[in-house]
Formats: C-alpha cells, sequence, structure tokens
C-alpha cells in the first residue's frame, strides 16, 4: 500500500450526494430545464414517480411516469412504498421510496421533481433534502407557457394556475429560488448546488 494511501479513512459526512428537491408551479419549466441538465450529465439520478394522471403523446410508462390505476396507487400508499405522496390537480403523485434510497446509499445524486406538497413532506422526513423553487419570470410568462405548451384543456390549465398561485406564495419555504429565464443558465446553477459541476 502506497505511503500517501487514505483507503481507511472514513468519508466525511458531508461526501454523500444529498437528497435534491426541484418544485415550482405547473408549465415554469421543470421538465425542460431536468431534461437538458440529465443530457450533458446523465450522472444525476431522477426518480420516476407513480401517478393516475393519463399518459400525454409521447409519455412512457417508467420513463416519465409509472402510469397505475387508482387501485394500484391505494396500495402502493398502504404499503408504505411511497417516500411523499399528493393529489395534484385531480391526479396522484407519488415517489417509490425504494429507488430513492438505493441511489443515495450508492452515492448517486437524486433528485425529485415533486409538488410543493411532496417538498414540505421531504423536508419533514428527510430533512437534510435540499429545497430547490424554480419560479418564472413572471406570472404573465407562466400562463404563455403553460398555456403555449397545449398539454392541458382550459379548465386544467385554470385549475393548474390556482394551485400555481398557491405555489408561488410558498417560495419562501424552500432553500433556494432559480428563476427560469433561461434553461441553460438554470440547468448550470442546479448543477452547482448538486455538487455536480
Ligand atoms: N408530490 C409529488 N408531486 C409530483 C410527483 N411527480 C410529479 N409531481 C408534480 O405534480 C405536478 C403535476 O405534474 P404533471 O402532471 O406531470 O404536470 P407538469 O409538471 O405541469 O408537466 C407537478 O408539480 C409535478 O412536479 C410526485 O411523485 N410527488
Ligand atoms: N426558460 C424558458 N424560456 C421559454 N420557454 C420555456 C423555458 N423553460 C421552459 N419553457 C417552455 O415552457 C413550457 C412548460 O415547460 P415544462 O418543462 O413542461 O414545465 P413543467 O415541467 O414545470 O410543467 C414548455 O413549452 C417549455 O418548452
Amino acid at each position: 500500500m502506497a505511503a500517501t494511501s487514505r483507503g481507511t479513512t472514513p468519508e466525511p459526512p458531508d461526501a454523500r450526494p444529498r437528497l435534491t428537491v426541484l418544485s415550482g408551479p405547473s408549465g415554469v419549466g421543470k421538465s425542460t430545464v431536468v431534461a437538458h441538465m440529465r443530457k450533458e450529465h446523465p450522472e444525476v439520478w431522477l426518480s420516476v414517480s407513480a401517478t393516475t394522471r393519463r399518459p400525454r403523446p409521447g409519455e412512457k410508462h417508467g420513463v416519465h411516469y409509472f402510469f397505475v390505476t387508482d387501485e394500484e396507487m391505494d396500495k402502493l400508499i398502504a404499503n408504505g412504498e411511497l417516500l411523499e405522496w399528493a393529489e395534484f390537480a385531480g391526479n396522484r403523485y407519488g415517489t417509490p421510496r425504494a429507488a430513492v434510497l438505493e441511489h443515495l446509499e450508492a452515492g448517486v445524486p437524486v433528485l425529485l421533481e415533486i409538488d410543493l406538497q411532496g417538498a414540505r413532506q421531504v423536508r419533514e422526513t428527510m430533512p437534510e433534502g435540499r429545497l430547490v423553487f424554480l419560479a418564472p419570470p413572471s406570472w404573465e410568462e407562466l400562463v404563455r407557457r403553460l398555456t403555449g405548451r397545449g398539454t392541458e384543456p382550459p379548465e386544467v390549465i385554470e385549475r393548474r394556475l390556482a394551485a400555481a398561485k398557491i405555489e408561488l406564495a410558498a417560495e419562501p419555504e424552500f432553500d433556494t429560488t432559480l428563476v427560469n429565464t433561461s434553461v441553460e443558465d438554470v440547468a448550470r446553477e442546479l448543477l452547482a448546488l448538486m455538487d455536480v459541476l
């Protein structure tokens, strides 16, 4: 063994990657930022949530979400298989617990893209987690993005905008706020916060 070897030195406690939560109103650009970030840094692991929402065109089971029935969601909740879960705009969403813990244990940086109610649960159950809020440059721009995405009918957009008002008011609960003006800038800032850069 080389004289300089530090093989038996335990890792400092902060060497283990922390869990990072990204929240923000529907349409602010969370998925866009995360996709951009992971294209260049696939080593960041994004948790795949279970949801009772119907898939949008192009969304794949096991990639974007695990699309489950109401009964399947009931079971996941009853069996304690979710780290957190919430009802959002008429559908339920939850984070499978085991995969998150396994990745953290293996030293992989983990990102959860979840709503405000989920972020609050993570703050309680995993207080070492880092909570990041993604904010729009303005309310008008948020409405433009959500409407412009064209994936939801007007009544669903209305429900999501009502939820957005509540989520925007909760911004001070988060450790950090990033304003999504430029996708590239936000992706870089998020990577830096996760100690990946
Ligand atoms: N609490 C919680 N929220 C989630 C989870 N997965 C997704 N969400 C959130 O649910 C909300 C709606 O997600 P989605 O229907 O995919 O719409 P989009 O985020 O506007 O594209 C967003 O705020 C997501 O971040 C989850 O596992 N738990
Ligand atoms: N920085 C940005 N500037 C302009 N448009 C953006 C930006 N980020 C995202 N968008 C657009 O806004 C819409 C909503 O983004 P999306 O990633 O689906 O939001 P979320 O996942 O938060 O619901 C999409 O059409 C996306 O292309």
